[in-house]
């Protein structure tokens, strides 16, 4: 029998309550816990209805313990509770950081504060909170090689990238961290890339806009609008809520509004933005099942891949189609080629109308702007390109869907678990299109 890890057991008793429509188990008598709570209302946070839970398909979360309706505040954290570039100018480090050279981004710097108070432990003010964080994350810096192996190469590409700003980014602070040794004399064993790695995810992950001052001594290429907020952190992202959350400046706190009611003993939920799930795998280390904003994206270059599959198609001569690639281009329709469980974007079919025209009706591209149905012709020829286009992005899946079946074990990670859950959306998004196309196809011959 195979070793089961302990994420495995964790999720199938999860599944199992889940099943049997146990509730979700509260986390509000964990230690630490309590000792987050007292913390908060000691510097200022107001009573919620919320508690913290463990939920069996999110993970820790935050459940309502009454009903709340649209427009109700749900948190309200009071400024002496974030953690901003302002807070780190006026702590211990504060002098370190106008001095460091190169420039420091708001990025590192709060980075930079949380391994520094993390490694004062019960001093700092901040260990109620520092305790309750995540002691590693499932963002692209934390996948194995098997895992970074087993994704599409456009994920593949964008999880290198992210690691490169990463190490880049530890890199550059590197040089100036000596200057840290008269507050950390083991600066070397605190300041590592593995506690960067860490404190880097965190910041990405759990970080709320708030616009800092533009310190004069930050680098000005990373906007300065990040907040650490304690508790207010704990929601969870849902694409199908409504909510509203800013810094109020009369009431000098963090609040959220919810624009959509929740049942008394659900998960309450904010909306972190529409990402579709590569961009919250990279971003936030999760995917959303059925997400709405989920797609699959093509390049031009893939789309001539397909259209050139048709020697007879006297649409891929080289002028003919340099021009078309052209105008493309200067149409600003060489992006967001894409479709998704609702079938082809309009990008997608207006980018395949004009590579399928012919020198003549080239000079009047832009009916191609209309419907699809005023060039029945047309849309026709660019349908068959598509069919192929899709066919071909669908085998290729498959076999990456298959591979990673084979080498990821979603029993043991759980980076494991959204890497399939990606493709598989994929998949399906896909075989979803090929499908709606194919019906167009049988209507158009039927008529
Ligand atoms: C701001 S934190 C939310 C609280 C977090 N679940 C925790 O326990 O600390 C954001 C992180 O929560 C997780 N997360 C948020 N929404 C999720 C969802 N709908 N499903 C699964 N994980 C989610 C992801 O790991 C994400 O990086």
């Amino acid at each position: 029998m195979t070793k089961r890890g302990r994420s495995w057991r964790d999720r199938r008793r999860k599944a199992k309550q889940k099943e049997e429509g146990v509730l979700p188990a509260s986390l509000m008598s964990r230690d630490d816990n309590v000792e987050l709570m007292r913390w908060l209302r000691k510097n200022g946070f107001q009573e919620t209805h919320l508690v913290l839970t463990d939920f069996p398909d999110t993970g820790r979360g935050v459940m309502a313990t009454r009903n709340l309706k649209a427009g109700d505040c749900i948190v309200s954290l009071p400024e002496n509770l974030l953690i901003t570039t302002a807070t780190v100018v006026n702590s211990h480090l504060g002098q370190f950081i106008k001095n460091w050279k190169p420039p420091l981004t708001p990025k590192q710097v709060l980075s930079l504060y949380l391994i520094a108070e993390k490694s004062r432990g019960k001093d700092s003010f901040w260990y109620p909170y520092l305790q309750t964080l995540p002691t590693s994350y499932t963002t692209p810096s934390y996948f194995s090689t098997a895992e970074v192996d087993a994704l599409p190469p456009a994920v593949r590409e964008a999880t290198l990238q992210h690691r490169r700003v990463l190490q880049g980014s530890y890199k550059s602070l590197k040089a100036s961290l000596h200057t840290l040794e008269p507050l950390f004399p083991d600066w070397k064993a605190v300041f590592t890339f593995k506690s960067y790695r860490w404190a880097w995810a965190t910041v990405y992950t759990r970080s709320v806009y708030k616009r800092g001052p533009g310190w004069e001594f930050l680098d000005p290429s990373d906007p300065d609008v990040y907040a650490l907020a304690p508790f207010l952190d704990m929601l969870n992202h849902s694409p199908s809520v409504q909510t509203d959350t800013d810094f109020n400046v009369n009431s000098k706190c963090y609040e959220v509004k919810t624009e959509t009611a929740c049942r008394k003993y659900s998960q309450v939920f904010i909306n972190y933005d529409p990402y579709d799930n590569v961009r919250l795998l990279m971003e936030y280390g999760f995917v959303i099942p059925h997400n709405p904003h989920s797609v699959v994206t093509f390049t031009v270059d893939d789309l001539v891949a397909c259209l050139a599959a048709d020697r007879n198609d006297m649409s891929t001569s080289k002028n003919l189609l340099q021009k078309k690639r052209e105008l493309l281009s200067q149409e600003n329709l060489t992006e967001d080629l894409s479709c998704s469980a609702e079938g082809l974007s309009w990008r997608l079919q207006t980018a395949l109308q004009v590579l399928c025209m012919d020198h003549d009706s080239i000079c009047n591209w832009w009916i191609v702007l209309g419907q699809t149905s005023q060039n029945p012709d047309l849309w026709s020829a660019a349908r068959l390109v598509a069919q192929r286009l899709i066919s071909k992005k669908l085998e290729q899946h498959c076999s990456i869907t298959q591979i990673a079946e084979k080498v990821l074990d979603p029993g043991s990670s759980l980076i494991g678990v959204f890497i399939l859950m990606l493709l598989r959306e994929d998949l399906h998004i896909l075989e979803h299109s090929l499908k709606d196309l194919k019906s167009q196809t049988d209507d158009s011959i039927d008529k």
